[in-house]
């Protein structure tokens, strides 16, 4: 039988000792959970004892409570006419922001040439949270600019003359087609770019538009976005967390190979949360005190991240599914051939867009790493068995162009698909970015000689500069 309770007694529980808080009707015990709420506990005892639904709809899935708390948290229900509603200075920030900004007008899409002015239209869209969370790196940001600055440190040696016209842009991931050497990177929280409808399942729709594959994050809803396939055999990849429940993982990873996911990829670069300090500043602000000692690896304990993560792991994972294995979040070339070695079908090259650990090297210097270390992942008969792939800071068509040539089989794009979203442009936003990549990767397939992907070679690109770089105490 269920549980009815009073709004009255409900906001008896409005402190750090005891806290309830109301979500679509259910009341919630999130007492032991405020220390670990990954957005600070300030967000949630603004809310307690009172009906947090809207605050926690600006930003979370009606499904993540159910799947992160366990049962018990859940008392029962409770008419919400009971309870007392946010006062104004409780509600989300998005919505403050949104009144204020009544007047603000966006460029129309037609606009937006270049993959990076998306970033300034959602610099400006966001609110300061949403902006904090996805643009932040952790500690002073080097590895965010990082990412970049090695693209333009490689420079291209475009072939003449070689009858170019038509570029075929497509190739094969993972055993798929894709209409171009991209994929959209799994980024969470895609509420806060747009709210019309579910983020994670919009990003699959257009991704199946373009003929481009997403891997979604383990927080997406993931029925929603596998009931967002808008084209005939269209795939999509899942990231997984594993969290520390074995358990709980394996009937997710159960779960989403039922509903048709055609690789996995295993997150492996952030065992505990990079120190954002962007982020840190505006729950400092709102009073928590995000100094803990050891409070990193406890945050983790309750959430998708699992410490005691190892190879060892790879095992039951492999055994529990039969789907492609891809390694994300490879940073050295010793652990790209470890990678190979326990049978993964991939890796990614990823500092997790420069979140987790800050003055990481950038994935393009692993890649190089990997050229002059461990030639033979690069090699025709091992790229038929293992692709390698990249993410973080791909902004140009030359910076895809670039990667592709020294080896990666295709790159991830993370970031840019939030902003492009953001303004209200949704889907729209989302193919004008594709569009805007699509032309620019043809554009410099035609101008380094390339007719089709296969033609892009390293011979193409003058690394040199950058494989100055490359580190001479690697141990294999
Ligand atoms: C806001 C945000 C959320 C992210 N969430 C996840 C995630 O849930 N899982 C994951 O494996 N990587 C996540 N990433 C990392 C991306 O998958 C990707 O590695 C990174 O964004 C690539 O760098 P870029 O943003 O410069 O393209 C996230 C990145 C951002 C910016």
């Amino acid at each position: 039988m269920v549980t009815m309770l009073d709004g009255a007694e409900v906001a008896k529980h409005a402190s750090r000792e005891s806290c309830w808080v109301v979500l679509h009707g259910k009341v919630w015990d999130v007492t032991d959970f405020i220390a670990q709420h990954p957005g600070g506990a300030g967000v949630i005892l603004r809310t307690a004892g009172q009906d947090a639904t809207e605050a926690y709809d600006e930003v979370h899935s009606p499904e993540l409570v159910v799947d992160t708390l366990p049962s018990e948290c859940c008392l029962g229900s409770v008419d919400p006419a009971t309870i007392p509603s946010l006062k104004d200075s409780q509600k989300p920030a998005q919505e403050q922001k949104q009144v204020d900004q009544g007047a603000v007008q966006f460029p129309p899409l037609t606009s937006i040439v270049s993959v990076d002015d998306f970033e300034k239209v959602a610099q400006t869209y966001l609110t300061p949270t949403g902006w904090a969370y996805y643009c932040s790196g952790a500690d002073d940001e080097y590895s965010i600019a990082d990412a970049r600055r090695l693209f333009r440190r490689i420079a291209l040696r475009p072939r003449i003359l070689r009858r170019v016209e038509p570029v075929c842009t497509k190739i094969n991931l993972l055993g798929h087609p894709s209409s171009l050497p991209i994929y959209f990177s799994p980024t969470g929280l895609g509420k806060y770019a747009y709210k019309d409808a579910d983020a994670e399942s919009v990003i699959a729709t257009a991704a199946g538009k373009e003929g481009l594959i997403y891997c979604m994050p383990t927080s997406a809803v993931h029925d929603a976005v596998f009931g967002a396939r808008c084209m005939p055999g269209q795939r999509l990849f899942f990231q997984l967390y594993t969290g520390r429940d074995r358990e709980r993982c394996k009937a997710l990873i159960r779960k989403v190979e039922k509903l048709g996911a055609a690789a996995i990829f295993l997150t492996v670069d952030s065992p505990v949360l990079g120190k954002r300090e962007r982020d840190d500043r505006i729950k400092a602000a709102e009073g928590d005190d995000v100094i803990v000692s050891g409070g990193l690896a406890k945050k983790s304990s309750m959430g998708l991240l699992n410490p005691l993560l190892s190879w060892e792991d790879l095992d039951w994972i492999r055994e529990t599914t039969s789907l492609p294995l891809v390694i994300k979040g490879v940073q050295t070339v010793e652990d790209a051939v470890l990678a190979y070695a326990h049978g993964a079908n991939g890796i990614v090259l990823s500092n997790h867009g420069g979140r987790s650990q800050d003055t990481a090297q950038s994935p393009m210097l692993t890649l190089l790493e990997i050229r002059r270390h461990a030639p033979s992942l690069l090699s025709a008969p091992v790229k038929d068995r293992f692709q390698i792939l990249l993410d973080g800071g791909v902004r140009r068509g030359t910076d895809v162009v670039k990667a592709v040539a020294l080896g990666a089989a295709a790159v991830g794009v993370g970031r840019p698909v939030l902003y492009s979203m953001c303004a209200g442009y949704g889907e729209g936003g989302l193919r004008r970015l594709v569009a805007i990549l699509r032309a620019e990767i043809e554009t410099n397939m035609a101008l380094a000689g390339a007719s089709c992907v296969e033609e892009l070679v390293p011979e193409m690109v003058n690394s040199e500069r950058a494989e100055n770089e490359v580190s001479r105490r690697v141990k294999l």
